[in-house]
């Protein structure tokens, strides 16, 4: 909404210049909406959280806004599997006095999602494996740490019953059996295309 966008706290200059090289991106629908990282960013920094996951990078957009929110000891562990896509951030990351505290893994998510306590972690990557992703992160999470999934409204084809594409299917799925989880207490939000924002009980 352009109220919104009219009265939202202006971007990091490194976060613009990224939004704005990336919005020339082929793929540029990829990346992340700036009213989602911001109430994302805010929370990072309420919570004190130093130990970040961000899966699904593309260029950066959301590394680089986790890393700007973690303290200087905060580390944001990025996963991806494309560097074509990740080189494009790295002088941003850099730029913005922060690409110390970006640790980009290029491999599958789930070989990444492996070990470590992590307070925050943020799941944007390819829809069919969001699943697996979110029961990875639970397991990774400590207690009262958040889980955020992009994409729960999927432009909306969440909503609509004759949509059966895979990612719509699998993004649905994974919406009612959050609805149902026992382990976590969890808000949609309507921001960006819809956030899943899970709180480990
Ligand atoms: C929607 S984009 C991420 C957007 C990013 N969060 C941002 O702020 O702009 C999805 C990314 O997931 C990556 N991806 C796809 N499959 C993956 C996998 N199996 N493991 C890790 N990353 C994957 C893609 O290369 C792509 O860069």
């Amino acid at each position: 909404m352009i109220y919104i966008e009219e009265h939202i706290s202006e971007p990091h200059p490194s976060m613009r210049k990224l939004q704005e090289l990336t919005r020339a991106h082929e793929r540029s629908t990829m990346l992340s909406f700036y009213d989602g990282t911001v109430l994302l960013s805010n929370m990072i920094k309420f919570a004190g959280a130093k130990k970040c996951i961000d899966v699904g990078v593309f260029t950066g957009y959301s590394s680089l806004a986790w890393a700007l929110s973690v303290p200087e000891d905060g580390i944001v562990v990025a996963c991806d599997i494309s560097t074509e896509y990740t080189d494009i951030g790295k002088p941003f990351w850099k730029e913005a006095g922060v690409d110390h505290k970006i640790d980009l893994r290029i491999a599958p998510a789930v070989d990444t999602l492996q070990s470590g306590t992590y307070d925050f972690i943020f799941i944007d990557a390819d829809k069919e494996s969001y699943d697996t992703y979110y029961e990875q992160g639970l397991q990774l999470l400590r207690q009262g740490g958040i889980i955020a999934i992009d994409n729960c409204f999927w432009n909306g084809l969440c909503m609509k019953d004759s949509d059966t594409s895979a990612s719509t299917e699998a993004l649905r799925q994974l919406n009612a059996k959050i609805k149902k989880d026992s382990r976590v207490t969890a808000v949609m939000v309507n921001v960006a295309d819809g956030t899943f924002i899970c709180l480990k009980k």
